[in-house]
């Protein structure tokens, strides 16, 4: 029987909403040519939750975020919240809570060059053109984010890094079994000649890669890993990151394959849904682009690839997923750039008119 899964649609602010609505157009045409379809619900999050409603997080956002089978997020944030209180705030109030809530510790950030894009990269030539395809594989419910204390105080500043064993074997295991389906290789980025956590952090996946003898393990800085992924980014398969590493070397990531607004991201926990899903938040790698937004520009393919890998690693529709995939890499053949991507002799085209183009592609 074909299924129906319900999806909580957040698109949040900035440039959340026009990219949203490329991937929920997406989306639909998909329902046309395979036997599943999508219940989607908006509902306000961020800086436009906090205009409406006084929170950036309103129950009703989290109760329907609760019945869903995934969460579909744009991004939130904009200079208009910025100096709100801490909890006020869309980032800390909103999008941190939303993750630590349903337990989304894993976090994929896949950044893979499409080839057509080598000119988009600020790479020479030389580099870019081995090509590459990095998983990042980020923890996102512990270490330096959420550790406690933090504070600000007249004179001084403070947060807390800080890891359980428990916080790093599971998502250990998250980047091993990451690394069994694909090139077998794990780089786990620390800063271990400085900071005890991550000393720790070394040994516990060291630990962990025992049960995993087929993968080849090897550990490096973060500083280091910074520098390599621009001198020779095909030389890695899996990163291994905690929170705030993760986070940094993603937007590096994100750009060295030709724009930020080209990298989706799936957030995963252990939960299953009634309908059989793998519960989880899917949004771009990166934020709400201010600078950008309301010109009709912004690159949507990072929300319709996050929208491709809800269908893969939520729903289990990996066919359906990959369609979305091969729509992107299709468009791009064709020489539709946005702004972001855009170089000579390519067409430029705007975010609806992208989003359109990959609609059709499908
Ligand atoms: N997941 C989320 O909701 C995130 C929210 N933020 C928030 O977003 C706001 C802006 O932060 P920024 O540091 O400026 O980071 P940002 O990621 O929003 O933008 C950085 C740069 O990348 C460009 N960019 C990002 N996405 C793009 C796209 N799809 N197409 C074309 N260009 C794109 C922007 O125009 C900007 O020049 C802040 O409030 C920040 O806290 C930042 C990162 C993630
Ligand atoms: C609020 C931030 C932690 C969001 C961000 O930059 C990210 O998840 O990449
Ligand atoms: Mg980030």
């Amino acid at each position: 029987m074909a299924k129906t899964y319900k999806i909580a649609v957040l698109p949040g602010d900035g440039i959340g909403p026009e990219v949203m609505k490329q991937a929920l157009k997406v989306l639909e045409k998909l329902q046309t040519i395979y036997d599943f379809s999508l219940e989607t619900e908006e509902a306000d999050v961020g800086g436009c939750a906090i205009d409406k409603h006084d929170t950036p997080l309103p129950d009703s956002t989290i109760e329907l975020c609760k019945k869903a089978d995934a969460i579909l997020f744009g991004s939130v944030g904009g200079p208009k919240w910025e100096n709100l209180p801490p909890e006020k705030q869309p980032e800390r109030g909103a999008l941190l809570p939303l993750r630590k809530m349903f337990d989304l510790f894993s976090n994929l950030r896949p950044a893979i060059v499409f080839p057509q894009l080598a000119d988009a990269s600020p790479l020479k030539a030389e580099i870019i053109g081995k090509g590459f395809d990095i998983l990042i594989v980020r923890e996102l419910t512990g270490g330096i984010y959420f550790g406690q204390p933090k504070g600000k105080e007249k004179d001084r500043g403070f947060d807390t890094m800080l890891y359980t064993r428990e916080q790093i074997e599971r998502i250990a295991h998250s980047a091993f079994k990451a690394a069994e389906k694909r090139n077998k290789k794990v780089c786990s980025v620390d800063k271990a000649n400085v900071l005890s956590t991550m000393v720790f952090w070394r040994e516990t996946v060291t630990e962990i890669a025992k049960q995993y003898p087929d993968i080849e393990l090897s550990h490096m800085y973060v500083d280091n890993a910074a520098m390599q992924l621009v001198k020779n980014p095909g030389q890695f398969d899996v990163l291994l990151c905690g929170n705030m590493f993760g986070d940094i070397l993603s937007d590096e990531a994100a750009m060295i394959t030709g724009s930020l607004g080209m990298l989706p991201s799936a957030s995963l926990g252990e939960k299953t849904t009634d309908n059989g899903a793998i519960f989880g938040l899917f949004e771009p790698a990166g934020g709400s682009a201010p600078d950008i937004a309301g010109k009709g520009i912004a690159n949507p393919i990072a929300q319709i690839l996050s929208a491709a890998m809800m269908l893969i690693y939520g729903l289990g529709q990996e066919e359906a997923g990959n369609r979305i995939f091969k729509a992107v890499d299709k468009v791009l053949t064709e020489g539709y750039r946005t702004a972001d991507i855009h170089s000579e002799g390519c067409k430029k085209v705007g975010t609806e008119e992208m989003g359109n183009l990959i609609t059709q592609a499908l």
